[in-house]
């Protein structure tokens, strides 16, 4: 048996070597005629895994440790006896983490407290309710946007026109699809409060960045349009800019790795179901409260510090991310 991994999924090496060839490429230059021969593709979000790569080789399983899934035509992969599997939820808690250290830090610049703000939450899933519950626990006011799940669970989630009209922030946790691409746009933000801040961390292309730039709005944005090329001007002007590392905590990672190679034990029998890195600290799942947040946070991550350092090396985009130490999550 062979597998091609990306090389930068942590936790992962000698785990596979028992069973299985194992060959490690950058996710960027895995290619068509390294996979031919594989049975199976760990990747993350650098590999595009569509008919180019896939076509006349022997991949039963594609199995990516992150949450987004934008990166493989899975229509393709269906029709052609390739399971897809995802990390769905892996790093939910690195990305709340991101987002506490945002509100933290537009909170003190910007000198207001949680009770005094609307929080617009756009999509509602492991991520978005995760946020929405601490959130509310925090003191915002939240308001959730999620076509899907109020259709199916008739939950009492808004429309979008209507959470972007109250919000004085508004967060986007959807995953990337037809129905998501640039729905943050001219229209909606032309709806919005003025001064208002755009926060994304789910993917670059929800939105609409040039009409961001003539919006009146503010945002901090750590998934951009055509990255590692960052628009100039949008980078420049982001209240808070990070390089789509959101969901860079050790649990996180660690879970991703974690369920990949669950799904390969379960694709192909192998016996390292309920493996976990041994490496990796437990993740410690606990409320926290607004002020212990404000007095813990910078502690563990200065979201302002790396702002600054992607703003003077852009160029450093990807560099930045394969670099990075993982946070530990501690909430
Ligand atoms: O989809 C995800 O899980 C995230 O966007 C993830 O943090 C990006 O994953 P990477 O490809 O950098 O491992």
């Amino acid at each position: 048996m062979k597998i091609i991994a990306d090389s930068a999924i942590p936790f992962l090496k000698g785990v596979l070597e028992p069973f299985a060839e194992v060959r490690y490429l950058p996710g960027k230059a895995i290619s068509a005629a390294d996979v031919r021969d594989a049975d199976a593709l760990l990747t993350r979000t650098r590999t595009r895994c569509d008919a180019a790569l896939l076509a006349g080789s022997r991949v039963r399983l594609v199995a990516t440790a992150t949450i987004g899934f934008d990166h493989i035509d899975t229509a393709w992969c269906t029709a052609h006896g390739i399971t897809v599997t995802t990390a769905a939820g892996c790093n939910a808690r690195g990305v709340l983490q991101w987002v506490a250290a945002a509100l933290v830090h537009l909170s003190r610049t910007q000198g207001w407290q949680p009770a005094e703000r609307t929080l617009g939450v756009v999509g509602v899933g492991h991520v978005g309710s995760l946020v929405k519950t601490y959130a509310e626990a925090w003191g915002f006011r939240v308001l959730c946007c999620d076509p899907p799940r109020e259709e199916r669970e008739r939950c009492g989630f808004l429309p979008l026109e209507e959470v972007a009209r109250q919000a004085d922030i508004l967060t986007f946790h959807t995953p990337l699809d037809d129905t998501t691409r640039r729905m943050a746009g001219e229209e909606l933000f032309r709806r919005m409060k003025p001064g208002a801040v755009v926060m994304n961390s789910s993917r670059g292309e929800v939105v609409d960045g040039a009409a961001l730039l003539r919006s009146g709005l503010e945002w901090a944005l750590d998934v951009w349009e055509h990255e590692p090329d960052l628009d100039p001007e949008l980078l420049g002007k982001a209240l808070l800019a990070t390089p789509h590392i959101a969901g860079y905590s050790e649990q996180g990672k660690a879970n991703a790795t974690a369920m990949s190679v669950a799904a390969l034990a379960r694709c192909f029998g192998l016996p390292l179901e309920g493996w976990y890195p041994p490496e990796a600290a437990p993740s410690v799942p606990r409320p926290i409260a607004w002020q212990e947040l404000c007095d813990t946070i910078g502690g563990v991550y200065d979201i302002g510090a790396e702002s600054r350092r992607l703003k003077e090396h852009p160029g450093d985009f990807e560099s930045l991310r394969d670099r990075y130490a993982y946070r530990r999550e501690y909430f």
